[in-house]
């Protein structure tokens, strides 16, 4: 039959190989630009014992891009890091064209589902913040660049573990270069966009410095939305005779305005987070050092 994909020949001990037909739909966990994330029951008993995963999907129409497509799932397949949703496998349908990702269900959600629920305290909050230096030292080091480093792609597993849970922007950088440069589409997440990204599409292991520093600051807020970072700088700038957009935001970065501390953040954090925002993407610093400062301030 048409969606019988070339695993589907496979004997059904191979772990990452699972079968649409056992696939059944839950809910779905979130949207995004090019396809969707849905919860699902894998069900191959058939006696509603099967384990819950989070399949990523692309919507039809955008099937046509399989090549980036495919990127994503080499790229999880490829990752094995504690601070990493883990890759369970792929499920191929009508012979291949349509390709979806299926990862590790984390029932916590993001950190922007859970830390507006559950007070933490500063030492917690910075122990997360270290947790994600790890993930993207980790992905660095694979030369990856992240691009869409934020709270809303932090899952939680328990109060004591978060992992980046998704890598939907994610692109590699050759050896021996330094930027990745792509044309914008329409909603990208410009307010934890570094200036040269907002500028000239310049993406680098410094630009996931920049989105870390402005993670770090949702982290702080608990990710109150009232101090989201696009409602922190709409208030930076006079509502009567401006509207915010890319060029305002980069006027306001410009004059050197960033996102103000929260109330109960270190005076050693606020120093910290503003160096992950220096203008000049080489003082920032590497998640290697971050994770050496974290430690140290949280000791
Ligand atoms: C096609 C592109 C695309 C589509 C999208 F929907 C998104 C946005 N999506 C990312 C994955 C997401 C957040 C993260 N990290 N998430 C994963 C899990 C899990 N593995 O358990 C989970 N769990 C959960 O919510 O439990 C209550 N949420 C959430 F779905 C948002 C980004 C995209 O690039």
């Amino acid at each position: 039959n048409p969606d019988m994909s070339p695993s589907e020949t496979l004997p059904d001990a191979d772990p990452n190989v699972f079968h649409k037909r056992h696939l059944k739909e839950i809910r779905d966990l979130g949207e995004g630009h090019f396809g969707k994330v849905t919860l699902y029951q894998y069900d191959p008993a058939n006696d509603g014992t099967g384990e819950r995963v989070a399949v990523k999907a692309l919507k039809q129409e955008n099937s046509f891009m399989p090549d980036c497509w495919m990127k994503e799932i080499e790229i999880l397949r490829s990752l094995d890091h504690i601070n990493i949703v883990k890759y369970k496998g792929c499920c191929a349908e009508l012979g291949g064209q349509v390709l979806q990702l299926i990862m590790e269900f984390l029932p916590l959600g993001s950190l922007r589902d859970y830390l507006p629920k559950r007070k933490l305290g500063i030492s917690q909050c910075l122990m997360f913040a270290q947790q994600i230096c790890q993930g993207m030292d980790y992905l660095h080091s694979m030369r990856y660049v992240h691009r869409d480093l934020a709270a809303r792609n932090v899952l939680v597993e328990n109060d004591g573990l978060v992992k980046i849970g998704d890598f939907g922007l994610t692109k590699y950088i050759p050896e021996g270069e330094i930027y990745y440069r792509v044309r914008e589409d329409g909603d990208s997440p410009v307010f934890w966009y570094a200036i040269e990204c907002l500028k000239e599409s310049k993406f680098s292991f410094s630009s996931d410095i920049w989105s870390f520093g402005v993670t770090l600051y949702e982290i702080l807020t608990r990710c109150d939305q009232r101090q989201s970072p696009q409602n922190k700088y709409a208030e930076m700038i006079d509502p009567n005779h401006e509207q915010m957009n890319v060029m305002v935001l980069i006027k306001l970065l410009e004059k050197q305005l960033r996102l103000p501390c929260p109330k109960d953040c270190p005076h050693e954090v606020k120093l910290l987070m503003e160096n992950c925002w220096a203008t000049d993407p080489k003082q920032r610093p590497s998640f290697q050092s971050l994770i050496e400062k974290l430690e140290a301030i949280r000791r």
